[in-house]
């Protein structure tokens, strides 16, 4: 990049509200172009940001950011926010151990409001804002940038409901923008896109046009639209979902377009009350091959931007999400009561060969994991056999349903948990750390923690042979590489196994840890159980082992409190056996983002730190034990 761009005299947002409209139309070009060689170089979330450009510029530019509140949704489209407050070279770092986060983070700079990661917050965040305003007499404006498939989230929708509500405590002085570029990671699903599509398509415009004049007219809002009318492409229309939930509904206008985006948003900044503004932009803008690819381009690794991602010389080791994906299409082969579900993560859960062999029995259910877990348990209800597919931290959001809709009633559901443990680059709003401990803790709840590949499809098979409900916790990406047997077989329900025979100390695996546990047992000369079952968890085993050896040690990539270690405590204390138990799993804390196997590695969960543990914990093994001088 040229030295002394328009870009690199931006230290802060200062600066973008001095420049002129054309100078602003520079800057995008410039961030763009600089957005796309930084991500190209790093990895990250692309299309989504090259969308975001304009907008961000005008938001920073009629805005008095931090004064006034910022909220991003997700916040995967925050990088050229990032970059327009002081973050410009860290980008560089980005999602990297030590770099900066690839979602906005309050630690991180005082222009991040609001920590995210996860979607559908920012209204609430934002509205919470507003009134913290009201009551404390501050005069700033709080601003939300949701996109239309952050929208298909109920919370977004309780916040809505909430925003344009006039109660004692009056309206609040909020912005809702929303960002609808027509995509969620996938092309979005449900009613709620079909009636964007409408109002973008400016046919309820023509109708309504006129008819809102008239309501209108004689009101202060009527002068407020005609001002509007003559700033903006789009116009004030009441009758929109967005005005019967109270909000002062403006657009559809041009995200991409400065000049329609700088008055609109001057106009909205200065009105009162809970305002809605629809903004149109195309995911990937600007760079032709994630124009034309905004799936691929969306949280792409390292590529060149001159040729875009390329398949890669020597093919990848088979994910766990792959095998899960060839498992769900054989076992709907074999079981036609499967239903495959997935709360708008097709590709990343490995759906998208299932979807097109089994189109009636798929559902993308849009960013609503509660609606999908208690979707699957009425699927339930009715003799089918629902396979929810979902991400260990968005199994979060559903877990009163997975509690008081499919435990409580026993329903066989089961839950292909992806993303179990450390997540890698996205960090901690994203790591898969606490499912072991609230998924064991359920009455009913089977959890079944598979070490490698082939147990992983031996594991989903024996989930849903099972009459109540279980869930299979695996991790990103792949595993130790043992090849998948193309059999639907099943384990022995609730019965581990001892992988290696040793003295002195039993290490108790869980997942996908036990290689790790292994290669450290060489050097220690212990035992190695593959646990297999978190729950039910395999009482005999574990008894028999704390009988004959004098230490334990579980391992786990999950939180120590109240995960499978605690289960092995708890095992042990219920039969009176006093051994000597070392718990090694994730810490109390947040882990942050970075390459999984250097924090793996910091976590002490590699084959040296779990080795390390035990030596500092129990001592060397007896063969290193120098015998005492003569
Ligand atoms: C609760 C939750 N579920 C799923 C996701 C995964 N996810 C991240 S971005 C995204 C799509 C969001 O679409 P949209 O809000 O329209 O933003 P766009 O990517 O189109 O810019 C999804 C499903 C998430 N972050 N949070
Ligand atoms: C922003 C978001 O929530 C997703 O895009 C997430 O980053 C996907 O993660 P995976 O790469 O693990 O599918
Ligand atoms: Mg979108």
């Amino acid at each position: 990049m040229s030295q002394n761009t328009l870009l690199e005299s931006v230290q802060g947002p200062e600066a973008l509200r001095q420049m002129s409209r054309a100078q602003l139309k520079t800057l995008a070009q410039e961030l763009r172009d600089f957005l796309l060689q930084s991500v190209s170089r790093t990895g990250g979330h692309l299309s989504s940001n090259l969308g975001t450009v304009e907008l961000t510029i005008a938001l920073h530019h009629v805005f008095n950011t931090p004064h006034d509140r910022l909220v991003w949704d997700v916040g995967h489209q925050s990088y050229p926010h990032k970059i327009l407050t002081g973050r410009r070279e860290a980008m560089a770092t980005l999602k990297q151990l030590g770099g900066i986060s690839g979602f906005p983070r309050r630690c991180e700079s005082e222009y991040d409001t609001f920590g995210v990661g996860h979607s559908s917050t920012s209204i609430s965040a934002a509205l919470g804002m507003a009134h913290a305003a009201r009551l404390k007499g501050e005069n700033r404006k709080a601003v939300a940038v949701i996109g239309d498939g952050a929208l298909t989230g109920g919370m977004a929708f309780e916040a809505l409901n909430h925003g344009g509500y006039q109660g004692a405590a009056g309206l609040p002085d909020m912005l809702v923008i929303l960002n609808d570029n027509d995509m969620s990671i996938s092309p979005p699903v449900g009613a709620l896109n079909r009636y964007l599509a409408r109002l973008m398509s400016g046919k309820f415009y023509a109708a309504a046009r006129e008819g809102a004049k008239s309501v209108l007219r004689n009101t202060p809002l009527y002068e407020f639209a005609k001002r509007f009318e003559e700033h903006t492409k789009g116009m004030v229309v009441p009758g929109t979902i967005f005005e019967e939930f109270g909000f002062n509904y403006v657009g559809p206008i041009d995200g991409h377009d400065l000049d329609s985006l700088v008055p609109t948003l001057e106009n909205l900044r200065d009105a009162k009350g809970p305002q809605f503004l629809h903004v149109v932009t195309k995911k990937g803008y600007g760079y032709e091959l994630a124009e034309a690819d905004p799936v691929n381009y969306h949280g792409p690794g390292k590529f060149d931007p001159k040729v875009g991602i390329q398949k890669p010389a020597t093919p990848p080791k088979t994910t766990f999400t792959q095998v899960f994906g060839q498992w769900l299409c054989d076992m709907a082969e074999a079981d036609e009561r499967l239903v495959g579900i997935t709360p708008a993560m097709r590709e990343g859960s490995g759906l998208v060969e299932f979807e097109k062999r089994f189109p009636k029995r798929y559902h993308d259910v849009g960013i609503a994991e509660q609606h999908a877990v208690t979707f699957a348990a009425g699927l339930a209800c009715e003799g089918l056999k629902p396979v929810v597919a979902i991400y260990s931290t968005f199994l979060q959001r559903g877990y009163d349903q997975l509690i008081h809709d499919v435990a409580i009633q026993n329903l066989p559901v089961v839950f292909a948990v992806d993303r179990g443990g450390l997540v890698g680059a996205d960090g901690a709003t994203h790591a898969g750390a606490f499912d072991l401990a609230y998924l064991r803790c359920v009455p009913n709840m089977a959890v079944l923690a598979p070490a490698d590949e082939n147990e992983c499809r031996q594991a989903l098979s024996t989930a849903f042979a099972h009459a109540g409900p279980a869930a299979v916790r695996y991790p990103r990406g792949a595993g130790a590489g043992v090849a998948v047997e193309p059999a639907l077989s099943t384990l022995p329900w609730g019965r581990g196994e001892v992988r290696r025979k040793g003295s002195r100390i039993a290490i108790l695996a869980f997942g996908t840890l036990l290689y790790p546990a292994l290669a450290a047992a060489e050097k220690l000369g212990a035992t190695v159980a593959n646990m297999r079952f978190v729950k039910p968890l395999d009482q005999a085993l574990v008894l028999e082992l704390a009988r004959t050896h004098d230490h334990l040690v579980t391992v786990e990539e999950g939180c120590i409190a109240g995960g499978a270690g605690s289960a092995v405590l708890e095992c042990l204390a219920a039969a009176g056996l006093a051994v000597p138990v070392l718990q090694l799993g994730l810490p109390d804390q947040f882990i942050e983002h970075g390459d999984t196997a250097q924090l793996l590695a910091r976590c002490g969960l590699d084959a040296a730190g779990i080795e390390q543990s035990v030596v500092r914990r129990f001592g060397p093994p007896l063969s290193l034990v120098k015998p005492a001088a003569a």
